[in-house]
């Protein structure tokens, strides 16, 4: 294949050709990155084996040469220094305790968002917004606030830039705007490793609130730290937007999102969620996950072989560099029943719960370990955003604006919102 340039490009590109791949050459072939050859694995059970491997990429990717391959997790080579992050992962980022700290902090956080939308008037459903660019400041304050205790202001910044004329004034804190901005603007376009490569306990080990945080800090400097912001803020506001963009095509999906809403936390579009409630939105995760899975994450990712496996009968050295089509594991009509069809409530009963099928999180002893943290803010957001307000896309027959680099990122996405009045009366 040649002109693989295509892969970098566009999502739903890779998505089409992912499938086309698929149709001709089977659930399983092989493609030479260079002079690497890749095994492309499509089918759930094909992967069981090879996603218990913990090392995701073969040596031959040069990452000694960049400096990357004995840092942090997504890339680090040297196994036991994983296994030892992991582990510290599984004490901190992983239990309900993060949970719980996230959920007030998005809460506060998202008074503020709306106080700035009301300034700047675009609470009547006349007024468009670029939602993206609003909902990544809002997860980046959430996470710095969450590791650091500290504030960055970066809607307020952002609603500045926006409306010069009638600026509000910005708290004292140490992060210049242009900072903040240049690290949260510059990040969606950089070479996606780099927001995990370089992710690193080191933040998780100090205690929140006694940390010194510098311009140098978000400048690079100290990228080990700040990339745990950038993960999630990028994570989140991903599936986010996607959720954005399918809800007004669904109604019937927004109107049994309202019903939960209304049944666990109640009519009061201010009242508190609390992380109790959260975990009672049994639909509003079922809507995420699927959103997981039409749009998924990391549509393609990478396990090694460590020893010598048999694959639906080819026999495969150790160090074989294999590629995992999430995407097409997604979309799989022998896992899924109308595989194209956004269908939430499939989650709610047992298809899609065999091994494998669903990778949002990836899987095996290198599975994501910020699934719950992550999972826990897009259900306080889904909560926060749709109990009070509807929101319009401005081009409802637009193809997604999402562009493909490791991640699969939505880059624009116009909409408007407004505030709804009588929710009681409507239940
Ligand atoms: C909805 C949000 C998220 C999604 C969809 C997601 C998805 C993923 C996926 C697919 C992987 C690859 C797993 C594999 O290879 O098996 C991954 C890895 C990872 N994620 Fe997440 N993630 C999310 C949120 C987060 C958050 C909030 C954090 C941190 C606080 C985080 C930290 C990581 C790290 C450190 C890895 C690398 C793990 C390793 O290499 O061992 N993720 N994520």
């Amino acid at each position: 294949m040649v002109g693989n340039l295509n892969f970098t490009l566009d999502t739903f590109i890779l998505r089409k050709l992912a499938q086309e791949l698929r149709k001709k050459y089977g659930d399983i072939y092989e493609i030479y990155l260079g002079s690497t050859r890749t095994i492309w694995l499509n089918r759930a059970d094909m992967v069981d084996e090879i996603m218990l491997s913990n090392n995701r990429l073969a040596e031959n990717f040069n990452l000694d040469e960049i400096g990357v391959s004995d840092k942090g997790v997504l890339l680090n080579r040297n196994l036991d220094d994983v296994m030892y992050h992991r582990k510290i992962f599984d004490k901190t980022i992983l239990t309900s305790q993060f949970g719980k700290n996230i959920t007030p902090i998005t809460q506060s956080l998202f008074k503020e968002l709306e106080s700035l939308w009301k300034n700047y008037g675009c609470l009547e459903g006349d007024k468009e917004i670029d939602i993206l660019l609003w909902m990544e400041r809002l997860g980046f304050e959430c996470m710095l606030k969450l590791f650091t205790n500290f504030r960055a202001y970066a809607l307020i910044n952002y609603y500045n830039f926006l409306n010069p004329k009638q600026k509000v004034i910005v708290p004292e804190n140490p992060l210049s705007p242009i900072v903040t901005e240049g690290f949260i603007k510059n990040l969606p376009n950089f070479f996606f490793i780099i927001h995990h490569f370089f992710f690193s306990v080191k933040c998780l080990l100090r205690a929140p609130g006694k940390r010194k945080i510098t311009n140098n800090y978000l400048r690079g400097k100290d990228w080990l730290d700040s990339n745990i912001m950038n993960l999630i803020k990028l994570r989140k506001s991903q599936i986010e937007n996607y959720s954005i963009d399918e809800l007004p095509h669904h109604p019937e999906v927004l109107q049994q999102i309202r019903e939960e809403l209304t049944n666990v936390i109640g009519t009061k579009e201010d009242s508190e969620i609390t992380f109790e409630d959260l975990n009672k939105l049994k639909y509003c995760k079922a809507v995420i996950t699927e959103v997981g899975r039409l749009h998924t994450f990391i549509p393609i990712n990478g396990r090694v072989s460590l020893k010598s496996v048999v694959i639906d009968n080819y026999k495969f050295p150790a160090n074989q560099q294999f590629i995992i089509n999430a995407a097409a594991i997604h979309l799989d009509p022998k896992n899924w029943n109308n595989p194209e069809e956004f269908d939430p409530s499939r989650f709610l009963s047992s298809d899609g719960d065999s091994k494998n099928t669903l990778m949002m999180f990836g899987g095996g002893p290198r599975t994501c370990p910020g699934r719950n943290l992550g999972m826990t803010q897009l259900k306080i957001l889904m909560a926060l955003i749709y109990r009070k307000y509807d929101i319009e896309l401005v081009d409802p027959t637009a193809q997604i604006k999402s562009k493909y680099s490791f991640i699969n990122q939505c880059y624009e996405m116009k909409v408007k919102i407004k505030q709804r009045r009588n929710i009681e009366k409507e239940f």
